[in-house]
């Protein structure tokens, strides 16, 4: 006969375990948007030249990335989208720690080492993302396009992996600030969208390009577009090329913050130091950061801003919207690739 007290044990040890499964479901479900990209993704990292850097102490709680092509205005080769991907794993991993949020994937194969004690360090809260010697990107590299990805199974290939990438970095309990200096063109309009906010200058040039090149987004950029300024706004943004300006784009709720030329990073790291509380209070306690209510204080606060932006980006976290986004996907696949596009594509000039 099973005693009370053994009934209560196996009781509790089979909600673990239901919660464990659970758990893992969870894990599996909101991790990623299209799976295991993993192959699709070292496939790509074998393509063209460039990088992608990140620097986590760039600024007190603020993480700098920056896309390093300059010689093609940071045009993005699939070696680069391999390591943008590289750095969504690891700050995924960086960022569980003093978050609770258990349900942030956790990429084991590319887990890098010592992420939690980076995180200590810095206490990310927010994160810029921008482009090397003052342009943003011109999209996706055309010259490993033309080599490589100018066919119906590599445009899929690179938009799984895009697509998924920049969602993930949306779940990311990160504010980010894409800092726009110059052109940020076709696939590079559609990173900036996957930021919170934008900071541009007078001199910025956003303009989705991808009609021309008789495509439609491939990195999940119309649907951002479409959630930022509406529905009617994206199509005529799409539709025309016609560039985003500080004039319209603050009308459109698009551009949050305008800098002088030259000045965007600077301009994005002063917008999100209103939101690391941490830093007022450690200032105002003398600043060395040493006292353990200081320490305290830091800790939850970091937790509160993580959390505020976990609970806005779960909103986005569901079947509708990524049913939407494999939609845009399906959209792009069945025109990257077709005549029209390849010709569009030949005849750019780089
Ligand atoms: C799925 C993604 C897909 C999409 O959905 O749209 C794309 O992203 S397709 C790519 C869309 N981007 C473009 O069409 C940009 C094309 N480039 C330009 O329009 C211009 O280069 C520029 C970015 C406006 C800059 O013009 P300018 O200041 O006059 O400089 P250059 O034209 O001389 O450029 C310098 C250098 O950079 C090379 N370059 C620029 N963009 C790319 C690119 N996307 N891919 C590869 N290389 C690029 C350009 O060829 C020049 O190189 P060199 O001639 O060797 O100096």
């Amino acid at each position: 006969m099973i005693s009370i007290l053994n009934l209560h044990k196996l009781v509790n040890s089979s909600l673990n375990s239901i919660s464990t499964i659970s758990k893992t479901r969870i894990i599996r479900k909101l991790s990623s948007l299209h799976g295991n990209l993993t192959g699709i993704r070292e496939e790509l990292r074998k393509l063209g030249h460039g990088s992608v850097t990140f620097d986590p102490k760039y600024s007190r709680g603020i993480g700098l990335l920056t896309l390093q092509n300059p010689e093609r205005h940071n045009a993005l080769s699939g070696k680069m989208m391999a390591e943008l991907s590289d750095i969504v794993d690891k700050l995924e991993n960086v960022v569980k720690f003093n978050t609770n949020d258990n349900l942030n994937s956790v990429n084991n194969e590319n887990k890098l080492n010592n992420v939690n004690e980076l995180d200590k360090e810095n206490n990310l809260i927010g994160i810029i993302v921008t482009g090397s010697r003052n342009t943003f990107c011109s999209g996706l590299d055309l010259s490993v396009a033309k080599d490589h990805i100018l066919t119906p199974e590599n445009g899929k290939k690179m938009s799984l992996l895009m697509q998924d990438t920049l969602f993930r970095f949306g779940q990311l309990p990160l504010i980010s600030v894409a800092a726009v200096e110059g052109h940020a063109l076709g696939g590079g309009a559609e990173l900036v969208t996957a930021c919170d906010f934008r900071c541009i200058s007078e001199t910025s040039k956003i303009r989705f390009v991808q009609v021309k090149m008789s495509v439609i987004p491939g990195w999940g950029g119309g649907k951002r577009l479409i959630d930022i300024v509406g529905g009617v706004n994206a199509l005529k943004i799409m539709g025309t090329s016609d560039p985003i300006t500080t004039q319209n784009g603050l009308e459109l709720g698009f551009v949050d913050v305008i800098a002088p030329h030259g000045e965007c990073v600077n301009r994005a790291r002063e917008f999100l130091n209103r939101y690391v509380y941490f830093s007022e209070r450690d200032e105002r306690k003398g600043g060395n950061g040493n006292d353990d209510n200081t320490n305290e204080n830091r800790i939850n606060s970091v937790k509160v801003v993580r959390g505020l932006k976990l609970l806005i980006s779960r909103t986005k976290n569901n079947e509708e919207y990524k049913n939407f986004l494999l939609y845009e996907h399906e959209l792009f696949c069945s025109l990257w690739g077709q005549k029209e596009n390849v010709d569009a594509v030949l005849n750019t000039r780089k």
